[in-house]
Parts: structure tokens; sequence; C-alpha cells
């Protein structure tokens, strides 16, 4: 079998814009439904979510049947044994949350490389290399890999150039929730101070250039987004979608 390609991260890299939807619900049903959305990319979500570790390859094997969709893969935690676990499950593409200095960044990019450009741990039995089947997996595995980052608290807007200029990051992606928190505005994405803040990192981002992404629900907004040049948007989380549709549904019936 050849290498797998990662065509987001080829799509990023190339400035095409990629929309993609949240997966934090576990289980296969969720999953294969957004997968068949059209959206570019699906992000399995293990830090806000219940799906656990084990849990995300048959994610992975299920997004695998959507050749069009890219799947991401977001860990608990910047840990090295996390990000092995989910490589060797097959994903190639992960968002890494809550990075906040070069250091971090740098952490991350050596977990997810094989040596000697990093310590990722080497075993050929796993699915990321089709159980063998990739005769070439251990030797070339780091050029399809993808690692986003992400900076979601003020201290790590502070530290946004080292962070986004580390080797091995190949996007930023800005938290906006976690970001109004810790300015100051918790549960306000949407505060003066936030969007300004959004604002100059995504400027900075296209002057470094270095890929960005960002969470947007707000289709209009999200559309902003892409129009100036944010290279992956996630549009829909599918914990709100469900919720806002029983909503939606129940208000048609006024008792
Ligand atoms: O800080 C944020 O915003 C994110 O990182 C995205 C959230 O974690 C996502 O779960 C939506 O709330």
């Amino acid at each position: 079998m050849e290498l797998i390609r990662n065509r987001f991260k080829a799509a990023v890299k190339e400035g095409r814009p990629q929309i993609g939807l949240w997966n934090s619900i576990a289980g296969t049903a969720v999953t294969d439904i957004i997968a068949g959305g059209g959206f570019d990319w699906v992000l399995i979500d293990t830090e806000h979510a219940v799906i656990e570790p084990g849990e995300v390859q048959v994610a992975l094997q299920i997004l695998n049947g959507y050749p069009e969709v890219a799947a991401l893969v977001r860990p608990l935690s910047n840990d090295a044994p996390l990000i092995k676990r989910h490589l060797d499950m097959g994903a190639q593409t992960l968002l890494v949350p809550f990075v906040q200095t070069g250091a971090e960044a740098e952490a991350a990019a050596l977990a997810c490389a094989y040596p000697p450009a990093g310590i990722r741990g080497v075993a050929g039995m796993t699915r990321a290399s089709r159980y063998g089947r990739i005769t070439d997996y251990a030797r070339r595995a780091n050029e399809e890999i993808c690692l986003l980052v992400q900076v979601e608290t003020a201290s790590a807007l502070d530290h946004l150039d080292e962070i986004a200029l580390t080797p091995g990051v190949d996007g930023v992606f800005i938290g906006p929730s976690d970001l109004a928190a810790s300015l100051g505005h918790p549960g306000n994405p949407g505060h003066a101070e936030v969007q300004e803040a959004i604002d100059h990192t995504l400027d900075r981002l296209k002057t470094l250039g270095v890929p960005s992404g960002i969470l947007a629900l707000d289709p209009e907004k999200a559309r902003a987004y892409l129009e100036r040049g944010v290279g992956f948007v996630a549009v829909g989380l599918d914990l709100l979608m469900v919720a806002q549709a029983v909503d939606r549904l129940r208000s048609a019936f006024p008792r």
C-alpha cells in the first residue's frame, strides 16, 4: 500500500479554504451522518467531549469511508503519549489544544514526528501503517502528518510568533471560547476586546504566512473569515446542532 496522502494538509498549505464540523458525540451514527454532509473536514473531539481515545479509531474508520472528508483529531491535551496513540490509530491531522508557548508548540511537534525529527514511538503493527502494509510508513510518515495548535489564552497571543513559527507546526487555530474567558469575558466571544484580539491574531498569522483556523458558529461570520483568508473554519458543533434542532421542533408545538 502507498503512504496515504494528507489532502487537508496539502489544501491548507496551498491556501484552499477548508470548512469543517465538530464531532463531540461518541458512537458511530453521528460521525457517519456528519461525514456525509459534504464538509471538508470533521474534528473528532476528545477534549470537550465524552469520546474516549479508543473510540477515535472507530470514528477514523467511519470517516475513511468518505475520502473527500478529512479527519482531524483533538487530543485531550498536549500529551506525547496521547498524540502517539492517535497517530498510531491512523490520525494524520491533530488539533492540539491550549498551546501557550513556543516550547509547548515544539513539544507537540516532537510528539508528532518519528526520530530523528521527533520523539514519536515507532510500532509497525498499527492502523497508521495499515498493519505494516504501507511499507515505507516509518520512513515517510512525518511528511503527511499535519499539526495544528490552538492559541486560546492571552498568554498564547503574547507568544504567537514563537508558536506559529515553530518547525513542525502547520497551522494555528484560535479557540474563541477559551480566549474570551482568558481575556475576562467568559461566555462572550463576541465581546469587542475578544474580536479585536482575534482580528489582530489572524492578521499577524497572515503576515507570518502561517495558515489560520477558527470556530465560527454564525454563518455570516464564518463566511467573513473565509473571505479574509482563514484557512480552516469550523462552522458547526454536533451537540449544539442536535439541541437546536430539538428545541426548534418543540417550539413548533406550543402548549
Ligand atoms: O476555545 C474554543 O472556542 C475552542 O477551543 C473550541 C471549543 O473547545 C469547542 O468545544 C466549542 O466550544
